[in-house]
């Protein structure tokens, strides 16, 4: 009698989901199929599978190690094909790896072209095709020429739709206006596909930094104050009340000013979800270095004050998840030498550290890995679609793992960074949270700080 070959994963501490802490278990995975077959709340032992363990390394004794379910960080662009010398699938799904991320989503714009029509989203996938070391999805664009192309982009099994409701960096995907928005909803409401908006509406009050030292960050935070996102967030809501069956989503909130709104708005139970990013959680404006251009995004990095408030909300289920937003640059864009956070691109490069720079700021607020994996695994994995599938240890689900020491620290150095271009505000820092080994779809895929697939079995999801 033949018998199945297992993947055997064991832990003191295995998180199956945000439902229970972690707790002793043993992971049992069909590795045929990739998929979770059975979990026991007990730790196994190698002798109790005999033949089923084919391979010595297909028992995997993580002993005081967490195994939680893999990252899905549904907020990532990958800039390829088209700037690719910016990010690539290649380089970006190896540093997800790395930080245990096992699924991610791509954003439609900084590609060329952006992923705004069905043939552009076969352009990007053809170019992703065997070159992931992770599973990766896609998101579409709304912008103001494609109305007409967004059902066939969700008939495509692309994973929501992002706009910007102010100009977003590059020429090629431009800003909606709040008529073109309503078409847009027009649209989703006979889907179930996720609006994702940009949440910055200029009304005509963006004070011009004339006479202002561009080296300073406080020139640049004046151009982009709260006023911006709660003008945006005011009519997302507004909109939102108009087409109840639209689901909606606010990408990297910043502004805690606007908290109170989506506080209103979701117990009048608008479909509205919130996301934020792990910059604005764990940096603050005071901090950035004179010149220090690595800290530029958009929505800016803000006062101290306002991320408490961030993590108050966050910790509250105002805030529904945490995702990279991984916007990286050619370093020249980023005009470091001279030190210029207007002209500057603005974008953080991150993905790799998503679970360390959470981690380090939820341990010392009393938050638990329980929270980490809801964050940034479970209601991300939903949100997506992905349920039940990705983002939790259970029965039937994909073999998505990340063991990692939460007690352990590392310093980010250049040498450990995987993505293409190696700027990020985080370098230098020491932070808790060394991830061990990822695992996807019961492959490993890393290990000991090296990628251990030698071809890229990343899935493409959709
Ligand atoms: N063009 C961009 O990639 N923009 C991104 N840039 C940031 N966040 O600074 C974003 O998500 O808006
Ligand atoms: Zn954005
Ligand atoms: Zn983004």
């Amino acid at each position: 009698m033949s018998v199945a070959p297992r993947l055997v994963i064991t832990s003191n501490r295995v998180l199956r989901s945000p439902a229970a802490p972690a707790a002793p278990g043993t992971i049992i995975v069909d590795k045929a199929t990739g998929k979770i077959v059975e979990v026991l709340d007990t730790v196994k032992t190698r002798q109790d599978f005999g033949e089923q363990i084919t391979h010595q390394e297909d028992f995997v004794e993580a002993v005081d190690n967490v195994v939680m379910p893999g990252v899905v960080d549904a907020h990532v662009h990958i800039n390829e094909p088209g700037r690719t010398h910016w990010e690539g699938f290649a380089t970006a799904t190896k540093a997800a790896a790395a930080g245990g991320v096992t699924t991610l989503i791509d954003m439609p714009l900084n590609s060329i072209p952006p992923t705004t029509t069905v043939e552009n989203l076969h352009i990007k996938t053809d170019a992703a095709r065997g070159q992931t070391y992770v599973d990766v999805g896609f998101y579409g664009g709304v912008i103001p020429t494609n109305v007409n192309d967004l059902i066939p982009l969700v008939k495509e099994g692309v994973k929501g739709f992002k706009c910007f409701m102010i100009e977003s960096g590059v020429d090629e995907f431009p800003c909606v206006n709040e008529e073109e928005i309503a078409a847009a909803m027009e649209k989703f409401q006979e889907t179930d596909s996720v609006f994702m908006f940009h949440a910055e509406q200029d009304c005509g009050d963006i004070p011009k930094p004339e006479g202002m030292d561009p080296k300073d960050y406080n020139t640049f935070l004046h151009q982009r104050p709260q006023l911006l996102e709660t003008n945006a967030i005011r009519t997302i809501i507004k909109l939102a009340k108009q087409y109840p069956k639209v689901r909606c989503h606010i990408v990297h909130l910043s502004a805690a000013d606007a908290l109170p709104m989506i506080r209103q708005a979701k117990a009048d139970g608008v479909r509205l979800t919130v996301e934020t990013c792990p910059h604005y959680l764990s940096l603050n404006s005071e901090n950035v270095p004179e010149g220090a251009t690595e800290y530029k995004c958009c929505p800016p990095i803000r006062e101290d004050e306002n991320r408490e408030k961030l993590w108050e909300a966050l910790k509250e289920g105002t805030i529904d998840y945490v995702v990279s937003d991984h916007s990286p640059c050619v370093v020249e864009l980023k005009l470091m030498e001279a030190g210029d956070f207007v002209g500057a691109w603005g974008g953080i490069g991150g993905l790799q550290f998503g679970i360390p720079v959470v981690w380090t700021e939820a341990r010392r607020r009393g938050c638990t890995i329980q929270d980490l994996t809801k964050w940034q695994s479970f209601n991300t994995a939903r949100q997506v679609g992905l349920g039940g599938i990705k983002g939790s240890i259970t029965v039937g689900a994909d073999a998505d793992f990340v063991i990692w020491n939460p007690d352990e620290t590392f310093v980010i150095t250049k040498e450990i960074i995987e993505f293409k271009n190696k700027v990020t505000p985080y370098m230098g820092r020491t932070l808790h949270g060394v991830v061990k080994e990822t695992f996807v779809r019961g492959q490993k895929v890393w290990t000991q700080g090296k990628i251990t697939s030698e071809v890229a079995l990343g899935k493409l999801l959709l």
